[in-house]
């Protein structure tokens, strides 16, 4: 069957909102098989402890994924320490990893068509000794590919970003015409490909305010975006730019554009956040398997209440479903343009 897909969906941090947001995501109807992978008996706590009667059932390769309201596959993972809703435990940093792992084989091997991820932890993960910066950074080693872009969208923005989680002050060396060129390669594509978008039309900021004012702010616009973009604009791609960051994200050029792509985290997502907060995804451009998320994180103060929304993962799960489903009608796994894989 082409027309259906088994989505995995990773539960996320043990002591955040991300067990029971798959849960309560369990009680909707969906049209797409979703297997969540984590600690099966922290499933059950959370399930008793919130009184959702959702029926959990074991998952094994080769099986069809439960897609009735009110069920769930689970693949279980090992190792989990503590189930404390609200109480991060470095003990637990492993087990969060290995349901990471376990998804991606799931995807890189064709179990699953693609994989959607509840929030993790990144400050604990660090605290047991793994060095870790974000899902984005892990699946791309682990996909073996040179880059992938992060991009947030709701219905009416998507935000690309150049660099994702780094110090604000490394920022600057890492805009180099190399990654930007890789970016809004794979940015291009993957509008094309996955939101049919046949010349995608993309906004590009500049690092500086005003876009460096012409130099006598900072000239890493004259000096790498602006003929990088150039060259680009030579290879076919629609972009304009660099552009002001503070006057980018207005109605004069966003109502002609279908993404903007910004240069740090804060500069793109704070714009997307205060647009779309809890109905936005975030999708990884550039792997050769389809992941989205969450727009949020682990928010430890709701965790355990039942009171976190779960419009972000909804979405999640329906953009990665659509995805998946334009992967499947291509043929399988697909690469970006310009991304090489090296153990995939
Ligand atoms: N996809 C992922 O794995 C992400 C993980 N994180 C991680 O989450 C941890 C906590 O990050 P914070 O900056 O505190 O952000 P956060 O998103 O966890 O919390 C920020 C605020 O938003 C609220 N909130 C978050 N999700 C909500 C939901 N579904 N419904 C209602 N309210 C919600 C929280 O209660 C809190 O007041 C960090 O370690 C961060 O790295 C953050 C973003 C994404
Ligand atoms: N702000 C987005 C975020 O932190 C999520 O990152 P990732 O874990 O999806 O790489």
């Amino acid at each position: 069957m082409t027309d259906t897909v088994t989505l995995a969906l990773t539960a996320g941090e043990p002591a955040g909102i991300g067990p029971e947001l798959c849960l309560q995501l369990a009680a909707e109807e969906r049209s797409a098989g979703l297997v969540v992978i984590a600690s099966k008996p922290l499933l059950e706590e959370r399930n008793r402890d919130l009184g959702l009667g959702i029926v959990l059932e074991d998952w094994a390769p080769g099986s069809v994924a439960a897609r009735a309201p009110g069920t769930l596959s689970v693949l279980h993972v090992e190792g989990l320490a503590t189930t404390a809703a609200g109480q991060l435990n470095t003990a637990n940093s492993a087990y969060v990893l290995d349901t990471l792992s376990v998804a991606t084989r799931g995807c890189l091997n064709g179990l699953f068509d693609g994989m959607v991820t509840a929030p993790v932890h990144k400050g604990v993960i660090n605290n047991a000794g793994i060095e870790f910066s974000g899902h984005t950074e892990f699946l791309q080693a682990m996909c073996g590919v040179e880059r992938v872009v992060m991009m947030l969208a709701t219905d009416e923005l998507r935000v690309a970003l150049v660099t994702t989680h780094l110090p604000l002050s490394e920022v600057p060396a890492a805009i180099t015409p190399a990654r930007l060129t890789q970016v809004a390669r794979i940015l291009n594509q993957d509008l094309k490909t996955y939101f049919g978008l046949e010349q995608p039309r993309i906004l590009v900021a500049g690092l500086n305010p005003h876009a460096g004012e012409g130099g006598h702010l900072g000239r890493e616009e004259l000096d790498v975006i602006e003929p990088t973009l150039e060259a680009l604009r030579q290879e076919g791609m629609t972009l304009t730019g660099p552009l002001p960051a503070d006057t980018l994200f207005t109605p004069h050029w966003l109502d002609n554009a279908d993404a903007a792509l910004a240069m740090y985290h804060d500069q793109g997502l704070p714009v997307l956040k205060f647009q779309g907060f809890g109905r936005a995804v975030n999708i990884t451009l550039g792997l050769p398997i389809v992941r989205t998320s969450v727009d949020h994180g682990t928010a430890l103060d709701l965790a355990g209440t039942g009171r976190a929304d779960m419009g972000s993962l909804r979405q999640a799960v329906q953009v990665g479903e659509r995805m998946a489903l334009c992967q499947k009608r291509m043929g399988g796994q697909k690469l970006a343009s310009g991304n090489k894989a090296s153990n995939v």
